[in-house]
């Protein structure tokens, strides 16, 4: 699948890189482009992979290159003033060769929360491509305002996109791990399962029977709503062999019972694993299933075992998906559900947002404090609003 990438934000800059790092790792190649867009500019000067002129500042006349500190609204309006960069870099970009924009966000925060969905209004009123969103969920150990962002960016961003993938920052982060080295670790974890799904259509147009194709994340992704992904791997040593078979060329004995057990079990382990946002996934109205290695250890019938053990469990017939020849050290597979009607974190997401409002509103010490406007902006400040009802960011 041809991808062009778009991080906004801080967290989004980071994991447009980290997919960018998995995609030279793995030897695959499914971003046609890439750029970063934020407002603060020590947060494009701390990339590394993206050049100079794929790193767009927005918002300098209003913000001085300092960011927007969590004010997801100012971070909205300042990207839709100077949305005209964005676009004249993403004009840039071979579009032709693009299947899909993804936007990529942390929802918890100022610019990434309130540009990302802008930047996915702008791409889907100007190219015909469809525009995915990665959307990544505060901790809840994070300040009450990245809570309440998550939760006013949400239904914006959602519906700006076809699909929004969900990543859970919580679920995810281990106890006692420092915030940033957490994050990269956390990154590269989320790039791997991404990584695997977008590789499919690596083998489109060359009549491959088995193999997954764009088409069908494409379809899987137009069931709209919400996504999480599933994944599990394992390493496959390559069977040593002895000098006479070498001197002969003769390849070895491949147990083929044994690799296609194995990969019906990688696929049944990543459905089951912990997800990039936990659900149930009987809650899935589509998925696709992808399964990347080697040629030899990736068995078709260990894929199609697998899909329709996917199948059955979450009653869904429709359940894609294939195999996607890589060059590895190990096999993965990545289990991509979509349009979930049951996410537990977002419901939750929602109540305590509505409480900390409360919460903040109701403390005289907030008099005046910034952020009191966004919290009235939110709704349910007591004059006109519902106190339990998060008014979307636009
Ligand atoms: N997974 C992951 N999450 C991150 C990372 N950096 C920040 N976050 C999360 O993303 C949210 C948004 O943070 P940032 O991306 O730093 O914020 P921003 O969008 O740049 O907005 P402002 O800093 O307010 O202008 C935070 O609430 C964190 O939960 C990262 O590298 N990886």
């Amino acid at each position: 699948m041809n991808v062009a990438l778009i991080g906004v934000g801080l967290a989004g800059g980071r994991i447009v890189e980290s997919l960018l790092a998995y995609e030279s790792d793995a030897g695959v190649d499914f971003v046609t482009d890439a750029l970063a867009v934020n407002t603060a500019r020590a947060d494009l000067v701390e990339l590394e992979r993206l050049p100079e002129d794929r790193r767009v500042l927005v918002g300098q006349s209003r913000v001085k290159g300092h960011g927007v500190g969590a004010d997801n609204e100012l971070g909205a309006e300042v990207t839709r003033e100077d949305i005209g960069d964005v676009l004249s870099v993403v004009d840039e970009f071979s579009t032709h060769e693009v299947d899909a924009f993804l936007v990529v966000a942390g929802l918890g925060g100022g610019t990434g929360s309130g540009g990302g969905p802008v930047v996915a209004e702008e791409l889907g009123r100007v190219y015909a491509e469809p525009v995915f969103g990665l959307g990544v969920l505060p901790g809840r150990d994070e300040d009450g305002i990245n809570t309440l962002n998550a939760a006013r960016s949400l239904p914006t961003f959602v519906r700006e996109v076809e699909n929004l993938v969900l990543f859970d920052n919580d679920a995810w982060r281990q106890s006692g791990e420092n915030v940033s080295t957490g994050y990269e670790s956390l990154n590269r974890e989320l790039a791997r399962r991404l990584g695997v799904v977008l590789s499919a259509g690596e083998a489109d147009g060359t009549g491959d029977d088995g193999a997954v194709e764009t088409a069908d994340v494409r379809r899987t992704l137009n069931a709209g709503g919400v996504s999480t992904i599933g994944y599990a791997s394992v390493e496959v040593r390559r069977p040593k062999r002895g000098l006479v078979a070498r001197l002969l060329g003769s390849t070895p004995d491949r147990d083929e019972g044994k690799v296609t057990n194995r990969v019906t079990s990688l696929v049944r382990r990543a459905a089951l694993s912990r997800l990039t946002v936990p659900c149930d996934i009987e809650s899935a109205d589509r998925g696709v299933v992808v399964v990347a290695g080697p040629r030899a250890e990736v068995s078709r019938q260990g894929v199609e075992r697998g899909r329709e053990w996917v199948r059955e469990e979450t009653e869904t017939t429709e359940i894609r998906g294939g195999d996607c020849p890589m060059n590895s050290e190990s096999v993965a597979a990545a289990v991509l559900l979509s349009g979930l009607d049951d996410v537990p974190r977002l419901n939750e997401l929602r109540r305590t947002a509505v409480e900390m409002r409360r919460d903040i509103l109701e403390k005289d010490s907030v008099s005046g404090h910034r952020y009191r406007s966004l919290i009235r902006a939110s709704g349910g400040d007591g004059d006109d609003g519902d106190e339990e009802s998060i008014e979307p960011l636009f």
